[in-house]
């Protein structure tokens, strides 16, 4: 549904003679199948919105190709226009104007009659669930209550494919939840949700497949299940009885053909990346008893998100 190859955009700014370039978007490949919840996950800065203002048409790359719901970025934006719907980060409401007065709005902006606009902004104030608050000016709306508006006017025109950048940001957990049950409803009927977010655990447990991108460069694709099996394996921390030891004992470790890389964390336990922990566990136990170290406490972690960032960049995405 969404194809770039090489797609890139950089930023110019300052003076001249002063001047920096930004390259936000270094080369991107991307493959979006019909019907999925596709994320882009990234720290600030990653290059995430620029990407998303370049599928949705309203910034031009500077290079690379691209495709939307079939028709060419480039050759064809007008038709990519058509195809989808777009919501920028802090969305778009009015405060004065009520949210059924937007939706109609929205209808006849992409060319419906009067009718049929009112028509489809009834269905989507029922099917959004806002006919509690719907008839009032948004400037009174809870972030929630926006943000839900928001989608409703992403896609009241019945894109093949909807935008969004960051739906959830600042959103409180009820919220969130909610909004992330409307965003499966709406790929359960069939529509192509591409997102942008920095929450691992919205990458996690919202899209059906992820690329994490770092610097404007893809670091790594696929669903989140795959990711944290093929990249990250599984984590074993261990805390050693004589926390001065936890050098040496990581030297030990990495020696072990169990272990693909063992790190001293900040707290001075040991963090471990293995291939399988239940085999491992007794591995690193009598490494440890043969070096004369010992351990203190052993634990095996699922992966997650965060690992397959480290294992991919060095860096913690929670920390950059
Ligand atoms: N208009 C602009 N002029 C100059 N530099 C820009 C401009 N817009 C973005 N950038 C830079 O391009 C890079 C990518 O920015 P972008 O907003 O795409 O990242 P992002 O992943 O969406 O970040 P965030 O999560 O903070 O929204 C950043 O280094 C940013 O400072």
């Amino acid at each position: 549904m969404i194809e770039t190859s090489g797609l890139r955009k950089s930023y110019r700014s300052g003076r001249r003679g002063r001047s920096t370039t930004v390259d936000a978007v270094a080369g991107l490949d991307l493959h979006v199948a019909e019907g999925e919840i596709f994320g882009l996950l990234g720290p600030n800065g990653a290059g995430k919105t620029t990407t998303l203002r370049m599928l949705a048409t309203l910034l031009p790359p500077d290079g690379g190709e691209a495709t939307v719901a079939g028709a060419d970025l480039l050759t064809r934006p007008a038709e990519v226009r058509r195809s989808i719907g777009y919501v920028a980060q802090g969305g778009g409401t009015w405060d004065e104007v009520t949210a059924r007065e937007e939706l109609v709005l929205q209808a006849r902006m992409h060319g419906l009659p009067k009718a049929e606009a009112q028509a489809r902004a009834a269905a989507a104030v029922d099917s959004f669930d806002l006919a509690e608050y719907a008839d009032r000016p948004c400037r009174g709306y809870s972030g929630g209550q926006r943000r839900r508006v928001d989608l409703a006017l992403g896609v009241v025109h019945r894109p093949a494919v909807l935008f969004l950048d960051e739906p959830t940001s600042g959103l409180d957990p009820a919220a969130r939840a909610r909004l992330w049950a409307e965003v499966r409803r709406l790929r359960d009927a069939g529509t192509t949700v591409f997102l942008t977010t920095h929450y691992l655990d919205e990458a996690d447990a919202l899209c059906d497949r992820i690329a994490i991108v770092d610097g404007g460069t893809l670091v790594a694709e696929g669903t989140p299940a795959e990711l944290k099996r093929s990249i990250a394996g599984e984590v074993v921390t261990v805390g050693v009885a004589e926390p001065h030891l936890a050098p040496e004992a990581a030297e030990v470790l990495t020696a072990q053909e169990c272990v693909r890389a063992a790190e001293v964390r900040a707290d001075g336990a040991l963090r471990l990346s293995v291939d399988t922990g239940e085999s491992a566990m007794p591995q690193i136990m009598r490494a440890l008893a043969g070096a004369g170290i010992a351990t203190a406490t052993i634990a095996l972690h699922r992966p997650t998100l965060d690992d397959v960032f480290l294992a991919r960049t060095g860096r913690s995405l929670e920390e950059s």
